[in-house]
């Protein structure tokens, strides 16, 4: 069996390719598409992820606004933040990066945003439509994990789909869209009791646990498809790669996988965005 290493370098240029003319074309009719991102108090690694977000806008010709607020901002403040971006018309897209300090009410936060610049589809609202089906914006490594089985023409529909993880941004998400593609979905957590007898069911494994190479190789089973949607510190997955990697029939580096799609799929989202705002007005 040929085995694949999926390349999401490979798939997030391609995504952001199809978005070069199309940010052109923007700017011709007078809108510069513009993500507007925000970081609460200072871990090291959220400021990376951001830092590279505004980048990523930045070499697509888009525009970025960093706002950077102190780690005892209060859900007030920030609630206040987010309104204002709200009304701001040149703001296409709002990301507020998870996950912000314990004294604030994240949900409250989140579902503050503007559902039409909800571009990190995390409002309740966005969730909702993702989950019945018609949402503009899914969550963006959901997005992602989609487009790369999409971009390697991996087939979905009626394959026992894993999920590990039931996050409301990424295992809940995912697994929605993967059930809307007609997957037999799975999502496992961590009260699930019998975890490994599961996985090994898989014909797709999801894994978004947030715990450094913690799916076994002995758990996958042959043919296996493998996404790795872990972020751990030191770019450490949440799959033990070279052990996943000898049953697996295609799956997902870390780094290189799954990571650079999901901010390609933020940059899409946020053009999406800005070309609905022209069809408003
Ligand atoms: N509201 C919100 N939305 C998010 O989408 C969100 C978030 N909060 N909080 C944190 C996580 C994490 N995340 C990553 C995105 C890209 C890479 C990525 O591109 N990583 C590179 C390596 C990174 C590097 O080179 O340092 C790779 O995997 O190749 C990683 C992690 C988005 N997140």
């Amino acid at each position: 069996m040929e085995k694949q290493i999926l390349d999401g370098r490979l798939v997030a240029d391609s995504v952001k390719n199809s978005l070069k003319e199309r940010v052109e074309n923007l700017i011709k009719k007078g809108i510069t598409p513009c993500l507007a991102t925000i970081l609460v108090g200072d871990d090291p690694s959220s400021e990376t992820y951001v830092n590279m977000k505004g980048k990523a806008c930045e070499k697509l010709g888009m525009k970025s606004i960093k706002i950077h607020l102190s780690k005892e901002t209060s859900t007030e403040e920030l609630l206040e933040t987010i309104q204002k971006l709200n009304e701001d018309d040149t703001v296409h897209g709002i990301l507020l990066q998870h996950p912000v300090p314990s004294q604030i009410d994240e949900r409250k936060a989140f579902d503050a945003i503007d559902i039409r610049k909800d571009v990190d589809g995390v409002t309740s609202f966005g969730y909702g439509q993702t989950a019945l089906g018609f949402g503009k914006f899914p969550s963006c490594t959901p997005a992602a994990i989609m487009k790369i089985l999409d971009y390697y023409e991996i087939p979905i529909e009626g394959k026992h789909a894993v999920v590990i993880g039931r996050s409301p941004i990424l295992g809940k998400p995912v697994s929605a869209l993967l059930l809307n593609e007609n997957a037999t979905v799975t999502t496992c957590h961590s009260r699930t009791t019998n975890l490994a007898e599961i996985v090994k069911l898989a014909d797709i494994v999801v894994a978004a646990v947030g715990k450094p190479n913690f799916i076994q190789g002995d758990w996958i089973k042959p043919g296996a498809v493998v996404l790795d949607a872990g972020y751990n510190k030191g770019n450490i997955g949440d799959v033990d790669y070279e052990a996943c990697l000898v049953n697996s029939s295609a799956i997902t580096p870390v780094p290189g996988g799954v990571g650079p799609v999901t901010i390609s799929m933020l940059l899409k989202h946020t053009v999406d965005a800005a070309e609905e705002s022209l069809k408003a007005n």
